[in-house]
């Protein structure tokens, strides 16, 4: 578990003129669910990326569990990203989709196997350990991808749209199965959606950003109560 601060952090990327991020400054607690917030292009991605190492900074720092990561590698950073598109191994069982990593890291056969274990139950996937990926559910997909980041006990879960290829139902109970887990497992989170009803729903804060910029971060309730502006409350009061 870990605390997550950026300080400062902007990004420009090459060919543009306007910061895809601008100047973020944001703590997350340790333990904490935080959502970030925003439509298509403010810039989720971008901070998801520039605290997983996967993205340059152009000014400013990142801090986790209280320690410079800016300079970090991303394989050194103890983070684990589950994306939209997950790809899971086609040829492989669930149980080794799961445990691949963990092969790669060289961690001892037992462990892992107990590990995969763990995953499966957390995330009721045990009934499906000996299958394929093709003969799953869109959802049960999803949650092997989210078990693959679980196996790693990393300090901070990141998380891009994990939810956007589900259809409605889905999504709700796949919400539903990702709060309980992450506050379960006590990890620390970051959770980017487009989807207010998502960042409401899930987030223990939310931080809402236009255009790079972060508008606010604030309990789902407080914004709801107190929009900081109008974008805020026209974000927040628009169902998807
Ligand atoms: N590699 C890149 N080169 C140039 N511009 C980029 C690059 N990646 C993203 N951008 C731009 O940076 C801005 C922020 O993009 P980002 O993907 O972080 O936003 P987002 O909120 O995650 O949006 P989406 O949900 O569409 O991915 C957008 O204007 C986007 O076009």
């Amino acid at each position: 578990m870990a605390t997550v601060t950026f300080d400062n952090a902007t990004r420009v990327y090459p060919g543009t003129e306007r910061p895809a991020v601008a100047g973020l400054s944001l703590s997350v607690g340790d333990g904490e669910f935080l959502v970030l917030a925003g439509p298509a292009g403010c810039g989720k991605s971008t901070v998801l990326r520039m605290l997983a190492g996967l993205e340059e900074m152009d000014s400013g720092r990142v801090l986790i569990g209280g320690r410079d990561a800016t300079a970090v590698p991303a394989k050194d950073r103890d983070v684990a990203m589950v994306f939209q598109n997950y790809a899971l191994y086609p040829h492989m069982s669930v149980a080794d989709n799961l445990g691949f990593a963990l092969k790669i890291a060289g961690v001892p056969d037992a462990e892992r196997a107990a590990r995969v274990r763990e995953a499966a139950r957390l995330l009721e996937l045990e009934e499906v350990l000996d299958l394929r990926p093709q003969a799953l559910s869109g959802d049960q997909r999803q949650r092997v991808a989210m078990g693959r980041a679980v196996v790693r006990r990393p300090q901070v879960f990141l998380m891009d749209e994990p939810l956007a290829n589900l259809d409605a139902a889905l999504r709700a109970r796949t919400r539903a199965q990702i709060a309980s887990l992450a506050r379960r497992l006590g990890i620390t989170t970051v959770y980017a959606t487009h989807d207010q009803a998502e960042a409401m729903a899930l987030g223990d804060r939310v931080a809402v950003l236009r255009e790079g910029v972060l508008q606010q971060v604030a309990t789902p309730h407080e914004l709801y109560a107190r929009p900081a502006n109008q974008f805020v409350a026209g974000f927040i009061g628009t169902p998807d």
